[in-house]
């Protein structure tokens, strides 16, 4: 029985880790932690029994205790509670389906622990991969990548063929403003940004896939990930999301994993690497397949993706604030409080205002999030 344990299992990544579970019969889930759905929670601790469950905030964690307390679970709550799930002691791998940066400490904390590290949670690696990494190496825990593309290029590295690496083609389905501009995006709402044309995910990351500042997070996750510079990344649109990422060899080999959107395929890869196992699921049919087609990325509407690049190249405390200032700028357009393109606007405004710490520490990383939260609040 292999065990896991999950941050953010209430979210469109932690659910569906649960139904791999649930469709495989020999994983253990051991403990389990959300922000504030303990509906959802209550009936994910009945059906999974772990021995642990952390809810965000203590005030529902009391209700949840109450709720539960016919079963032998202990619920905690806020950080310190995130921490004691990703540390849980029977557990060999942590899945971070957290969202946002609040993952920093508790992926930390399960690496010193030991555990291998599923990781989802992309803007932890953006913000600390100069940390994670080195750290993973340190306590000899592998980072198993589950964001689709980078598990796309983790199965397409396998064979040790690393050193021979050239670059990194790294695709994007362009969102659902592909092809328009600037003038086109004045008034978008919401509701339209939401609309993602191929895959279902969390809020957050849907928003960020429309302004395609994913594809920036994603440049910078994969130079870490992948130990190469951003200049080795090339990010093509490939609006159809079946080649769901590729690498380019010395040689000019070029190798690619394709598959239909599901992210149950990389979830599954990673609890299971460096083993495959059957999972069902819709196949590509190349008979009916019409066309898998390609396209430049329009940097000068999408622009995020080039401060994202520049923030990736720059490195230290700067991608902290690229990521800090879009969390911060969704929430807000979510909240209908910004427009829509006040997001990169806000990204933009906040990089320019920022001195870089070179090598920032934890604190720093944390301290440069809130400096950049505040200015926000000061100015937007
Ligand atoms: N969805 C996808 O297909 C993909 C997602 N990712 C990445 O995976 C991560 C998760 O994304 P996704 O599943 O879409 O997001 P969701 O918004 O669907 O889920 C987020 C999860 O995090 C929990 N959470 C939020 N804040 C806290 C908190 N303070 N304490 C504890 N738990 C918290 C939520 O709990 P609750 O709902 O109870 O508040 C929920 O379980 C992101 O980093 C995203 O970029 C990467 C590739 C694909
Ligand atoms: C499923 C997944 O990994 C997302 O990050 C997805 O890639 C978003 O799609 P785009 O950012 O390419 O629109
Ligand atoms: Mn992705």
């Amino acid at each position: 029985m292999k065990k896991i344990a999950i941050l953010g299992s209430t979210g469109s990544i932690g659910t569906q880790t649960l139904e791999v579970v649930r469709e495989n019969r020999d994983i253990e889930v051991t403990a389990l932690a959300a922000g504030s759905n303990i509906g959802l929670l209550e009936a994910q601790i009945r059906k999974f029994h772990p021995v642990l469950a952390a809810v965000w905030d203590e005030a529902k964690a009391k209700e949840l205790r109450e709720n539960v307390k016919d079963l032998d679970v202990k619920v905690v709550s806020g950080m310190d509670g995130l921490i004691e799930v990703a540390v849980q002691q029977d557990a060999e791998i942590l899945v971070t389906a957290i969202v946002g940066m609040i993952g920093i400490l508790p992926t930390i904390e399960g690496i010193k622990a030991g555990k291998d590290i599923a990781l989802a949670n992309k803007e932890t690696l953006v913000t600390a991969g100069h940390i994670i990494m080195p750290l993973a190496k340190e306590y000899g825990v592998s980072i198993l990548p589950v964001d689709s593309e980078h598990s796309a290029i983790f199965q397409s590295l396998q064979g040790g063929q690393h050193k021979a690496l050239h670059k990194i083609l790294l695709t994007a389905s362009g969102g659902p403003f592909r092809g328009k501009k600037r003038e086109e995006l004045l008034n978008i709402q919401v509701e339209d940004a939401l609309k993602h044309p191929n895959w279902e995910m969390g809020r957050k990351i849907t928003i960020d896939s429309s302004t395609m500042v994913n594809k920036g997070l994603e440049v910078i996750e994969a130079k870490w990930l992948f130990d190469v510079s951003v200049d080795q990344i090339q990010v093509v649109v490939q609006p159809q999301s079946i080649i769901h990422s590729m690498v380019e060899y010395v040689d000019g080999a070029v190798i690619a994993q394709l598959g239909t959107p599901d992210m149950k395929l990389p979830i599954q890869y990673a609890l299971y690497y460096p083993k495959r196992r059957y999972l069902p699921g819709d196949r590509l049919d190349f008979e009916t397949l019409s066309q898998i087609t390609f396209e430049r990325p329009d940097m000068e509407t999408f622009y995020g993706l080039k401060l994202a690049y520049e923030a990736g190249k720059t490195g230290g405390s700067l991608p902290t604030v690229f990521n800090a200032a879009n969390e911060r700028a969704v929430a807000m357009f979510l909240n209908r409080e910004i427009g829509y393109l006040q997001i990169p606007e806000i990204i933009a405004g906040c990089m320019e205002m920022h001195k870089v710490i070179a090598d920032p520490t934890v604190e720093e990383i944390l301290q440069t999030e809130q400096e950049t939260y505040e200015y926000i609040k000061n100015r937007w």
